[in-house]
């Protein structure tokens, strides 16, 4: 593994991530507040300092793509702006490695909020699974936000949010049954979707919490979406 000061917290936090998603929304504390067709998206409403910083999770199976390709187009910084429409600026301030970024985003203001940022690192990795041999690999891409010499500290001007987020993505295949290739038509990807934001600074509860429920399901749909239609006749990769 590479020798970066950072990579202890990688593995940890990515490791974490992975069972967090995997959890599911078991447990009756969350709360289904958006659902579009297989996409389920739940929250619980929590506030820190006075802010609401409501854990997100969204389970959604979408067909005809792998786990890999998923988490690859997540992790893809050079295809963010095609999906990502609350995005004003991004930058790479950092390779650690090819699957390991640290990024800068400035996201677009959205009302009543003032503008923000968000300074993460970004990882995408395969899990071998562990409880199903004959079942495809997990993958899952993680961004959570840290510190950066090269990031601009802002004084008075963007507010800087802090988030963990995870994309945790199961691949299932169910074979032709007349012993054909497999293509497209017999992928499923299972995804759970998990994010804590932290809005950095003052929103009203009440509005951000409209944002959420607007910008969250809009977000999901748009980038699996996306994503079906860049790998459509596409070679598949596993
Ligand atoms: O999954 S990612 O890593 C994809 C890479 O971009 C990700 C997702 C979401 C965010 C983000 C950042 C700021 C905000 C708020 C906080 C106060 C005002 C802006 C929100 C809340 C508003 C919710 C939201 C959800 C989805 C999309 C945009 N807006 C979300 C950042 C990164």
């Amino acid at each position: 593994a590479p020798a970066h000061p950072l990579w202890p917290e990688i593995e940890r936090v990515t490791l974490e991530q992975l069972q967090y998603a995997r959890l599911g929304v078991e447990g009756g504390v969350w709360q289904l507040f958006a659902e579009d067709g297989e996409m389920k998206m739940y929250k619980r409403e929590e506030e820190v300092d006075g802010l609401a910083v409501d854990p997100l999770k969204a389970v959604h199976t979408v067909k005809g793509v792998t786990g890999r390709e998923m988490t690859h187009y997540f992790f893809s910084p050079d295809v963010r702006f095609e999906w990502e429409t609350t995005l004003e600026q991004m930058k790479v301030l950092e390779t650690i490695a090819d699957d390991t970024l640290v990024i800068l985003q400035i996201h677009k203001r959205v009302w009543p909020a003032s503008q923000r940022d968000a300074l993460f690192w970004s990882h995408v990795r395969r899990v071998p699974n562990d409880t199903d041999r004959d079942a495809q690999d997990i993958w899952i891409a993680c961004n959570h936000s840290t510190e950066h010499h090269e990031a601009p500290s802002n004084e008075g001007k963007m507010v800087r949010v802090a988030l963990t987020v995870c994309l945790v993505c199961q691949t299932s295949i169910e074979p032709p049954a007349d012993g054909g290739p497999v293509t497209r038509d017999h992928l499923t990807c299972k995804i759970t979707y998990c994010s804590v934001v932290n809005p950095g600074g003052w929103v009203p509860t009440s509005a951000l919490r409209a944002v959420y429920k607007r910008e969250y399901p809009k977000f999901l749909k748009r980038f699996t979406q996306y994503v079906k239609d860049r790998c459509d006749k596409q070679p598949i990769l596993f």
